[in-house]
């Protein structure tokens, strides 16, 4: 089990990065690998990004010499998502069933973390805690349920609030899942930063055979990367964030940083970017 390192970028270094140079940077493409659990460390606000695909028996989520700790949570928080088929989550002994979309936060101090079901596939975003709240489930359509966009600018899309200021309690992390309508294929435009927050996406039900055109850097300067099913990409303070796909699909949006306010967001106008 490695972890893999990702520097933070300033700004300044998207206008000289290539394809190859922004796709190391910000997209995250293999945190699903069968029978494994894989991390990327993200200096941005120091997050960790993990996928866990349990496909030959249960898996445990283990530290890493990088981070200096006895176990995985003991400086930090998580908020697992299984973008897979049902399975189970098991938290210090305690054993929570999954179904596909469904959040469990799992607190500061929880010393084993083990993932199970052939075909789950469970998505980590975690970021260091300066307390232990609660462990807790929320359901699909549990959470606090938006309602945003129009399918004649085709953003109709439902937006599931899970770990956020008046939901389940945590140190940083703000996570839910939007999912778009059938037909609608645009997220989150007009687009917008927060400066005060690292934020990540890690797109999933989308067809094998198409893509989404994620839109990141500072809204003056933009670039794109072309995603794939279960592939996550960072999105610095200063980055945009915001994409179109090929056909419809969900998205795990999740946050660490300066504040938990949802609404905390730098809108920019379509005309004004670049
Ligand atoms: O579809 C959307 O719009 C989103 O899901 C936006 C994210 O939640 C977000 O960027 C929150 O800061
Ligand atoms: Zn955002």
């Amino acid at each position: 089990m490695t972890l893999q390192i990702r520097h933070a970028t300033h700004p300044e270094q998207v206008p000289g990065f290539d394809t190859a140079a922004l796709r190391r940077h910000y997209l995250v493409d293999d945190l699903f690998v069968p029978g494994a659990v894989n991390a990327v460390l993200t200096h941005h606000d120091r997050i960790v990004l993990a996928g866990a695909r349990p496909t030959d028996g249960p898996l445990t989520l283990g530290t890493y010499p990088e981070l200096r700790s006895e176990y995985f949570l003991e400086r930090r928080e998580a908020g697992i998502v299984n973008v897979g088929v049902p399975g189970t989550v098991t938290a210090d002994g305690t054993k929570y069933e999954l179904t596909s979309g469904a959040c469990l936060y799992v607190g500061r101090g929880v010393r084993e973390v083990v993932f199970e079901g052939p075909e789950a596939a469970y998505y980590v975003f975690s970021a260091p805690a300066h307390t232990a709240f609660p462990t807790r489930q929320v359901n699909p359509g549990e959470g606090n349920r938006l309602e945003l966009g129009d399918q004649q600018t085709a953003n109709r899309r439902t937006i599931d609030q899970f770990i956020h200021a008046d939901g389940v309690q945590s140190c940083q992390i703000v996570l839910g899942v939007t999912t778009l309508h059938a037909g609608s294929t645009w997220n989150t435009m007009p687009a917008h930063t927060h400066d005060r927050r690292t934020e990540c996406y890690l797109y999933f039900g989308l067809p094998e055979t198409e893509r989404i055109v994620h839109l990141l850097g500072e809204p003056e300067e933009t670039r794109h990367l072309l995603v794939a099913d279960r592939q996550a990409v960072i999105s610095p303070s200063w980055s945009i964030h915001s994409g179109c796909g090929t056909s419809s699909y969900s998205f795990v949006w999740a946050m660490a940083g300066e504040n938990q306010a949802f609404g905390d967001m730098d809108g920019v106008d379509v005309r004004d970017l670049r």
